[in-house]
């Protein structure tokens, strides 16, 4: 394998929004030239088209020619959905070989399922669990690693999702309660935001005015907890004044369980994360009995 990230050749198995969030932040923020880039999908070839227009990706509707390009990728990132994980990490069965580098986005897949899967245990697999804020550089990434993944390899994937944002290497148990904090996160933060929007509509505000409103408030709360270095609680006593307007609203969203239910949201995913990957566990054991 080369051990730059630019120079390197990436194919993309699953052309959905994770894949495109990731190449995007690649060829954006990673120097890497959308012509390192193939992508395959199982059928929609509109989408691989647009994906080429976008970003100048590589892709191609003859079999043999994708295979080939698999075939010579120095890293192939599987970004399918769960329910289409054993099927499509099967399918690679003959085309990888161990000097390459599998890397998964899929929640809930284990690394033992994919070396299952491929049947070959020596296969270097790079488990993570990105998010869609990848897209602008912005993203979160849990990663592990297995056994047979190298030095060097090591560090082309942690390239690969440092150039989309900031990347943390755990164990891999780990990456299910990744998956519930920063992988699923946007859309508690985004359900968040539609309910700010809301309350200010409800209050009198044109919707436009209160959802500019509530984007440079979510932004600005987290530049704050970034740029000062201070914990959300102390940050958020700073905006509480003795019997004023937050306390006022903090007292109603303690009361109707806010941060219970917050924390209990991020482990319910995590939870999910794991049920998803003992489901695709299941299935293969039993297709294989
Ligand atoms: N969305 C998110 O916020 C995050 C998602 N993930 C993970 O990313 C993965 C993908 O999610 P997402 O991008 O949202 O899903 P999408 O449904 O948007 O995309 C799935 C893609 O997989 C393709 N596909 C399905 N089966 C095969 C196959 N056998 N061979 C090749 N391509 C195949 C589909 O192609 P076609 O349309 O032609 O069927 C489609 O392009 C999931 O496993 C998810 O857990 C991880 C972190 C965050
Ligand atoms: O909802 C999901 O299952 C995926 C994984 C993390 C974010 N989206």
């Amino acid at each position: 394998m080369s051990n730059t990230l630019a120079s390197i050749n990436i194919a993309f198995i699953g052309a959905g929004s994770m894949a495109e969030a990731v190449i995007r932040g690649l060829i954006d923020k990673g120097g890497v030239q959308g012509e390192r880039i193939f992508v395959a999908n199982r059928s929609n070839a509109a989408r691989l088209q647009e994906l080429q227009q976008t970003y100048g990706i590589r892709y191609t509707q003859d079999e043999a020619a994708k295979e080939q390009a698999i075939r010579q990728a120095d890293v192939v990132v599987i970004a399918f959905k769960p329910k289409d994980a054993a099927e499509g990490v099967r399918l690679l069965r003959g085309l990888l070989n161990e000097r390459q580098l599998l890397v998964s986005v899929i929640a809930g897949l284990s690394i033992e399922t994919i070396s299952g899967l491929l049947e070959n245990p020596r296969m270097p697999v790079v488990r993570t669990m990105p998010n869609t804020s990848s897209t602008i550089g912005l993203g979160a990434t849990g990663i592990s690693f297995s056994a047979a993944v190298n030095a060097e390899q090591r560090q082309i994937a942690t390239d690969m999702f440092r150039s989309t944002g900031i990347v943390s290497i755990v164990d891999e148990p780990l990456l299910d309660t990744v998956t519930g904090l920063s992988g699923s996160g946007p859309a508690y933060i985004y359900f968040m935001m539609e309910a700010m929007i809301e309350g200010g509509v409800q209050g009198g505000l044109n919707r436009e005015e209160a959802r500019r409103l509530t984007v440079q408030t979510v932004l600005g709360a987290a530049r704050m907890v970034e740029t000062t270095g201070e914990e959300p609680a102390e940050l958020r006593r700073k905006v509480t004044s003795p019997n004023g307007t937050t306390q006022a609203a903090l007292e109603l969203m303690a009361g109707r369980g806010f941060s219970e239910t917050v924390t209990q949201a991020v482990l319910r995913s995590a939870e999910r994360a794991s049920e998803i990957g003992a489901a695709i566990s299941d299935s293969v054991t039993s297709q294989n009995k």
